[in-house]
């Protein structure tokens, strides 16, 4: 191994330093000797906050300048929340490693559940997912646009913008923060596919740093992501498309559970498969059977259902 510092580079939120932190503590434990050297950038999504994701362009705004950078070798790798990595990537970024999943559920902050709100309560956030599965089971509620980092939505929800807002216990937990909130059981409020997981991008071709980057994978936590990331390939699925899924593991199989819903949340289609870890038919079928269910409300949020 040469003594060149391998280069990470991450998205310049307090999370996802912490993310980046957390990446190279577990690299360079692996590796005694190795030397990382953490690069940050202002990702164009963080730089954008008047206006929904969805609407300026999608994920792709959390990972554009590190594809950039990877694609052109300025960075060895790219650490990213695997819930912002859009779906399809471009040739040259491949997912080389997945960290331990950290707490998969939503958590509610402001009040202890959802039916504890009052009549007509506004709900906090800019995911569609949580928009709709909030209206799911709060028709009578308003969601108010909350984007931002977490601090900035806790100051939002501080500043009474609205009365709850939800959001990932695997962040706060990263940020020390968590005592905040009422988890969510994830048997009645999915969470967003990859919520939890961290996954590390390197350039297929660069044995070097793929090869270090194979000593921290966390081989169920890898298989639930593809799990996910392969059902919502199937779907068509983009940033406007509300839908939550979850990997179990099992008897040795993968159960993976997943929700679709119309935006307004009026309609929701939930289906649940088992299936070996690494069979990339069991997500595809799962999203055949879900699409076959939904009335056009939902199914015009997708675009993989060809027949
Ligand atoms: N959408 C932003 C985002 N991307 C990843 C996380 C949390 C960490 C994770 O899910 O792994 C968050 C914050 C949130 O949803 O509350």
């Amino acid at each position: 191994m040469t003594d060149r510092p391998l280069r990470l580079g991450t998205r310049r939120s307090p999370l996802a330093m912490a993310q980046a932190e957390e990446a190279r503590d577990r690299l360079c434990a692996a590796h005694p000797g190795l030397t990382v050297e953490i690069v940050p950038v202002q990702a164009s999504g963080d730089k954008i906050l008047d206006r929904p994701l969805a609407e300026i362009g999608g994920k792709a705004l959390w990972t554009k300048e590190l594809d950039v950078w990877l694609l052109e070798g300025e960075i060895d790798f790219a650490v990213h929340s695997a819930k912002d990595v859009e779906t399809l990537r471009p040739a040259g970024i491949a997912i080389a490693a997945v960290l331990p999943r950290a707490d998969v559920r939503d958590v509610l902050v402001g009040v202890d559940s959802l039916a504890a709100l009052p009549p007509g309560a506004r709900i906090g956030t800019s995911a569609p997912r949580r928009a709709a599965q909030a209206l799911h089971f709060r028709p009578d509620c308003q969601i108010v646009s909350f984007r931002g980092n977490v601090a900035t939505r806790l100051g939002k929800l501080e500043a009474g913008e609205a009365d709850v807002t939800l959001l990932a216990a695997a962040g706060l937990e990263r940020l020390g923060q968590s005592d905040v909130g009422t988890p969510l059981d994830p048997a009645v409020w999915l969470p967003a596919p990859g919520q939890g997981c961290i996954a590390i991008e390197c350039r297929p071709g660069d044995d070097r740093t793929a090869g270090l980057l194979a000593a921290i994978d966390h081989r169920a936590s890898h298989a639930a992501l593809l799990a996910e990331r392969a059902l919502l390939a199937a779907l068509g699925g983009n940033c406007h498309s509300p839908i939550a899924a979850l990997t179990e593991h099992r008897d040795g199989e993968l159960v993976l559970h997943a929700a679709l819903f119309s935006p307004d949340g009026g309609e929701r289609v939930a289906a649940t498969m088992h299936f070996p870890a690494g069979d990339a038919t069991g997500p595809a079928e799962l999203a055949r059977l879900l699409l076959d269910q939904a009335s056009p409300a939902i199914r015009q949020h997708f675009e993989g259902f060809a027949s």
